[in-house]
Formats: structure tokens, C-alpha cells, sequence
């Protein structure tokens, strides 16, 4: 049996698994590393983080990426050179964190690579009849693998494609099998640059969840922060947007999108929502020569009443439901408080801290057991391919050697 076979093999049957969970998201803040105690599996899967970091992308990188991310048409050879070029600095960004904490990379059974995502393609997005589904995530896990020494699991999305789905969002695998409570009612709410929604009702019944793409998080915000308050990146705290007015007709016409029509399951991604967008919008409500500070005003009130409306359709089925935040969107009282406000059912919104997961992690947390099911898995049943969700294992394995 090939040596690497075998090492697998005895990962697979151990009780506790070491998994580094990677995420690279569409914010291209950073890249999120989750060290990850993983037992069990399926319906009993336990999770501990026992480490967990952000790595800040530099300028060079997000200007690389951002030559071909999300964009129709870019240079084919830069998408070619991005891909060994982003899967050896997520090694080289692994290596170091190990080396940072002292753990020797022997210890870790495998990493669970997500890559970056540069093109997302749903049919509802595209359409053209001739083609499926579709996505992209760069960073190729052979490159990851022999840079870090440590066999890595990645490009989770293409399987859940072949299989019918959109190639997301991918957090209902682990969302059911961390979250799932029957106790009560739950709705699992990540703010990234999308924000999407997983929805777990307390019957526990496979057939009844689902995560959808709800619409922008913080990506239209950061875009527009970027171009006109740079250097910041991001509207910190929401000081931007607290100094200013959301305007209706501006609003009234972000939110009129096709996109928010569809039923759940959907997705989408920063190749509908960005700046681009926001001037069609702006075009079609005379609404351009607003405040920079109105606009992010508008922006931040879009992203709260969008995610707002997409809670309030999951509870017109259940009274109780308690709903969990996660992703860089809880760090933003207004868009918190927005959110809250408008969901009349809900007297709180917690985060997923109070279930044991650092809500910056759990993105991480989530590739971390897509690996641990692609190892030791595979015997969960959905019975629900409709909603998004195939019975499948994900994940291509990549030696290091
Ligand atoms: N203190 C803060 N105030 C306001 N916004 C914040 C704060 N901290 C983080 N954010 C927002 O969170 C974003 C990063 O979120 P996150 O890391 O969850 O995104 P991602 O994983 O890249 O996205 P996705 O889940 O869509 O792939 C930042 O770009 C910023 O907009
Ligand atoms: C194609 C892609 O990378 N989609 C991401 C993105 O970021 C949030 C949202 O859009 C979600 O659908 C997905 O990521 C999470 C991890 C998911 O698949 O659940």
C-alpha cells in the first residue's frame, strides 16, 4: 500500500483528527486558519478549535487577485499563473502559523482547503440553456500540499455541482452535523461578503434543511469604501455609514432585484453584487449625486432588510426560532441592529460563540469537517438533492509528495 494511503487510512479510524480548516472568502481580507480536534462523525461529529487565526492578505495579493476576481472577462494567463501562486502562499501561510504556535505539521492528519473563489455561476445567473451550474476556486491543493508537507483535501465545491447542486453554499453539511439542536429551532446566519442562511428546524429532519444565498453581506459596502475612503477597506465599526441617511428610491431599487424573487436554495456572489450594481441602482432612482456617506447609509439598510426578509420567510413556519450570527458581519452594529429591528419575532440575535464556535472561524470550521466526513464519513443521508443538498462526499486529495 502506498505510504500515503496507508497514513490516511489510519487517520481515518482515529477517535480525535487534527484538521486545519482553510477559508479565503469573497472579502479577500485574509486567509482564516482553524485548527481543528474533529471526532466522530456524521450526527455525532464533535468539533474543537484549538487555535485559530486570520492571515492578512498584503496589497500585492488582493490587487492580483482583484485583476481577475469576479470579473466576465480578465487575462486567461494571470488566472493560470494565480492558481500554483495562491495554493503555494496558503502553504507558505500555513507553515508559519504551525511554526508560530509550535506544533509540528506531523501532528496534523490533513488541511481542508476551500481555495479562492474567482467565478461563481449559478443557471439563474448565466443563463445559457447549453451549460450547468458552475464555479471556481483557485489555489490548487497539490501546491498547498507539497509547500506546507501536509496532505490536503480541497476544491470541496466541483462534487456537490456534479451531483445538482449550485457548488454552495456548503455550510448546511456542517451546520447540520455541529448545530443542529433538539431543543430548538435554529437558523444559522453568516455575514462574509454574501451572507447566506442555513435553516434548522428542531425535527432535526434532513429533508426539512436548507442553506441559501440570502445577498450581499459587506461586499457592495467594502467595494464602496475601497474606491472612495481608501486606504480603509472596510467600514469599520460602521463609522461611515452611521453619519449618514439611507434613501428610499436608492433602496427601493437595490432591493428590486430578480435574485431576491427566487425561492431558497440560491446563490450568488460579488459577479451580480458590486459596484456595478450600486450605479444601475443609482441610475435608475436619479439617485447619483448622493453623499458617499448616504450611500453607505443605503448600502448597510440594503444588506440588513434583505437578510432581515430572508429570516422572516424561514419563521413564517415556526414561532420559536433563535438565530445565530456569524462572518465579519457581526462586528457591525448597525447592520446587527438593523437586522434585529427588523425581525419583530426575535428579542435577540446571539452569535455562534455561544455554541462553541469563534464566529470568524466557522467558515474554516466548516472545510475542516467536509474533510473529516470525505475521511471518515459518508454514511449522513439528506434525501434531499432538491434543496441543494446530495448525499455526497467532497473533496480531491492531494499528497504532499
Ligand atoms: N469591526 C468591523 N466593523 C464592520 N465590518 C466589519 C468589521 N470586521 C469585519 N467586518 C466586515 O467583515 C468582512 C469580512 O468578513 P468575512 O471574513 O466573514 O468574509 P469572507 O469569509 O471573506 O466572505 P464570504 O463568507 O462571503 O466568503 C470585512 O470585509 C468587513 O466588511
Ligand atoms: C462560490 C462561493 O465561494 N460561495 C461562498 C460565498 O461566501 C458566502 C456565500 O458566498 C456561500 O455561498 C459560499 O461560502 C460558504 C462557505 C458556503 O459554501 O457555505
Amino acid at each position: 500500500m502506498h505510504q500515503h494511503i496507508e497514513k490516511l487510512y489510519l487517520s481515518a479510524k482515529k477517535e480525535k483528527k487534527l484538521i486545519i480548516g482553510l477559508m479565503s472568502g469573497t472579502s479577500l481580507d485574509g486567509l482564516d486558519i482553524a485548527l481543528c480536534e474533529v471526532s466522530g462523525q456524521g450526527m455525532n461529529t464533535h468539533v474543537d478549535v484549538i487555535k485559530f487565526t486570520t492571515v492578512d492578505y498584503d496589497d500585492n495579493y488582493k490587487s492580483r487577485v482583484k485583476r481577475v476576481f469576479a470579473k466576465r472577462e480578465c487575462d486567461l494567463e494571470e488566472v493560470t499563473l494565480l492558481n500554483p501562486w495562491i495554493g503555494q502562499l496558503h502553504g507558505e501561510m500555513v507553515a508559519h502559523t504551525l511554526a508560530s504556535w509550535g506544533i509540528d505539521k506531523e501532528h496534523i492528519d490533513v488541511i481542508a482547503s476551500h481555495g479562492q473563489t474567482i467565478y461563481h455561476c449559478p443557471k439563474t445567473q448565466h443563463k445559457r440553456p447549453e451549460y450547468g451550474n458552475a464555479t471556481l476556486q483557485i489555489g490548487d491543493s497539490d501546491h498547498l500540499a507539497v509547500t506546507a508537507g501536509i496532505t490536503t483535501i480541497g476544491d470541496f465545491r466541483q462534487k456537490h455541482i456534479a451531483a445538482g447542486g449550485e457548488g454552495a453554499p456548503l455550510a448546511v453539511y456542517g451546520d447540520y452535523l455541529y448545530f443542529t439542536s433538539h431543543q430548538e429551532n435554529r437558523i444559522l446566519l453568516n455575514m462574509g461578503g454574501i451572507a447566506n442562511l442555513t435553516y434548522l428546524p428542531k425535527s432535526a429532519d434532513a429533508r426539512a434543511v436548507f442553506s441559501s444565498d440570502i445577498g450581499p453581506g459587506n461586499t457592495i459596502m467594502d467595494a464602496y469604501v475601497q474606491r472612495h475612503f481608501a486606504p480603509l477597506q472596510y467600514d469599520k465599526d460602521a463609522l461611515i455609514a452611521s453619519k449618514g441617511t439611507a434613501n428610499d428610491a436608492l433602496l427601493a431599487a437595490l432591493c428590486s432585484d430578480a435574485f431576491f424573487s427566487l425561492d431558497f436554495p440560491k446563490t450568488t456572489g460579488p459577479e451580480v453584487f458590486n459596484l456595478d450594481y450600486l450605479a444601475s441602482a443609482q441610475a435608475r432612482s436619479n439617485t447619483s449625486d448622493l453623499s458617499h456617506y448616504d450611500v453607505m447609509a443605503t448600502l448597510v439598510t440594503f444588506s440588513a432588510l434583505m437578510i432581515a426578509k430572508a429570516i422572516n420567510q424561514c419563521s413564517e413556519k415556526l414561532t420559536d426560532i433563535a438565530v445565530y450570527a456569524s462572518g465579519g458581519g457581526v462586528h457591525n452594529p448597525l447592520l446587527m441592529n438593523m437586522i434585529l429591528a427588523n425581525c419583530p419575532q426575535l428579542s435577540a440575535i446571539k452569535n455562534t460563540d455561544s455554541l462553541g464556535i469563534n464566529p470568524d472561524a466557522k467558515e474554516a470550521v466548516l472545510f475542516a469537517i467536509l474533510a473529516n466526513e470525505c475521511l471518515s464519513g459518508g454514511q449522513q443521508r439528506f434525501g434531499n438533492t432538491e434543496q441543494g443538498i446530495p448525499d455526497i462526499t467532497m473533496g480531491k486529495i492531494s499528497f504532499c509528495d
